[in-house]
């Protein structure tokens, strides 16, 4: 009796990490918008390691960021965010997400698209950010009077770059694995599109 071969279609982690190669995929866009959460996912799905600017820039300074704000201020942070940006996009693959100021920075965003980093904005209305964001006080720059408006101001001044990234997903009041499901979507659609070019 012979065996029979079922040859099982890749699933979409295995083909996005396959289009994806070295590169790494990098998650942009404003506090809430579920990088860290979804990076978390999409990286399980890819088998690829993740790595979360805010989680790192805290080890290697032992500090949190409400510290670092508090005893540097925000400009010796974005600084920091600069250096361990810049050290992590000299390797790959892996999936970055990043501090919600991280694209915003110049220096920081051209680092990211020297190295070839895929980016991918997850974009998101002020009432989803606003729901998720006002459980929890560590996030220095919303520490004002209104923060809700100081996050509609983020908006306003940010979405324009973080639409620069190379994708963008909208996150939204949905299940987070079907969010990571369509950046991989996303991913595989854009890399195949840049082929066909
Ligand atoms: N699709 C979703 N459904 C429900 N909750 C979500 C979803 N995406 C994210 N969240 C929750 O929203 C909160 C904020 O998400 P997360 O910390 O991933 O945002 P972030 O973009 O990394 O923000 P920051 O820039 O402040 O690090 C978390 O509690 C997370 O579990
Ligand atoms: O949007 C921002 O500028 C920030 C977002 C967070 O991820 C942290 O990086 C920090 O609180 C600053
Ligand atoms: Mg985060």
């Amino acid at each position: 009796m012979t065996d029979t071969i079922f040859h099982l279609a890749p699933s979409p982690g295995e083909r996005a990490k396959a289009a994806l190669g070295r590169r790494n995929l990098v998650l942009v866009g404003l506090m809430g918008a579920g990088k860290s959460a979804i990076g978390r996912i999409v990286a399980q799905q890819l088998g690829l390691p993740f790595i979360d600017t805010d989680t790192e820039i805290e080890r290697v300074s032992r500090m949190t960021i409400p510290e670092l704000f508090a005893a540097y201020g925000e400009e010796e942070f974005r600084a920091l965010e600069t250096r361990v940006i810049k050290r992590l996009m000299r390797s790959g693959p892996r999936v970055v997400s990043t501090g919600g100021g991280a694209f915003i920075n110049d220096k920081t965003r051209k680092q990211i698209e020297r190295s070839g980093g895929l980016s991918v904005w997850l974009n998101a209305d002020l009432e989803v950010l606003w729901e998720r964001v006002n459980k929890r006080d560590n996030r220095p720059l919303l520490k004002t009077e209104n923060p809700k408006q100081t996050l509609k101001d983020l908006m306003d001044k940010r979405y324009p770059i973080y639409a620069l990234a190379d994708i963008t997903v909208q996150s939204r009041d949905e299940r987070k694995e079907v969010i990571a499901g369509e950046v991989l979507a996303a991913v595989i659609d854009h890399i195949g599109k840049d082929e066909r070019k």
